[in-house]
């Protein structure tokens, strides 16, 4: 089958499901947003990090696919068989981020996003699951999400913040504290 099949060109697109929708819609900026995170996320995999990182991270992009099918899946179709987030994949995340946590010195300050080119794409890749996490949210307002998706993304962005700060610290980065000034 061809990559093109033209059934997009009119702005409209098929929800899993066989529904169609216009590509503006919620729906498909949820999941059209977790699939900018899944590729920054590959962007931190390809960097030279530790095998331990890359192997959660991989993790990490296969469970992105997973609530990308749950939010692409037609909700007038609640018999539709697919992959779904389990609890336990946000405890692993609270085991990584709590491991990670331990060698950590502790954060009285804010610090600024930044340090180096891996540690600038661990804030971007969070900033994106923060947006994810937003367009996720707007989604439920107006049709029923599962609820482990929301905590999933939650949960990755702290996953992404700690281990921006765990790869600083690998990489001999030094973190830049926020000194308000001008305070009045
Ligand atoms: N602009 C877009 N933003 C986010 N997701 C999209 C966008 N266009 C399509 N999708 C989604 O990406 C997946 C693959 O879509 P596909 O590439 O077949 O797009 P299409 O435009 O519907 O079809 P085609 O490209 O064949 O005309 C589908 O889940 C589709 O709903």
């Amino acid at each position: 089958m061809k990559v093109y099949t033209k059934t997009g060109d009119t702005g409209e697109t098929s929800l899993f499901g066989g529904k169609r929708v216009k590509k503006y819609n919620v729906r498909i900026e949820a999941y059209g947003t977790s699939d900018e995170l899944n590729s920054w996320i590959g962007l931190i995999i390809s960097q030279s990090i530790h095998e331990d990182h890359k192997s959660l991270l991989i993790e990490v992009q296969d469970r992105i696919f997973t609530l990308g099918a749950q939010l692409a899946a037609d909700p007038d179709k609640p018999k539709l068989k697919m992959p779904r987030i389990k609890q336990e994949d946000i405890l692993l995340l609270e085991e990584r981020i709590d491991k990670m946590d331990e060698d950590l010195p502790e954060m009285t300050k804010f610090t600024l996003p930044g340090g180096n080119t891996i540690v600038s794409y661990c804030h971007l890749a969070r900033c994106v699951c923060r947006r994810c996490e937003r367009r996720v949210i707007e989604l439920a307002d107006q049709a029923e999400v599962e609820p482990l998706v929301i905590q999933y993304l939650n949960r990755l962005s702290d996953y992404l913040f700690v281990l921006g700060r765990k790869l600083a610290q690998e990489t001999n980065a030094s973190e830049v504290f926020w000194e308000p000034k001008n305070v009045n």
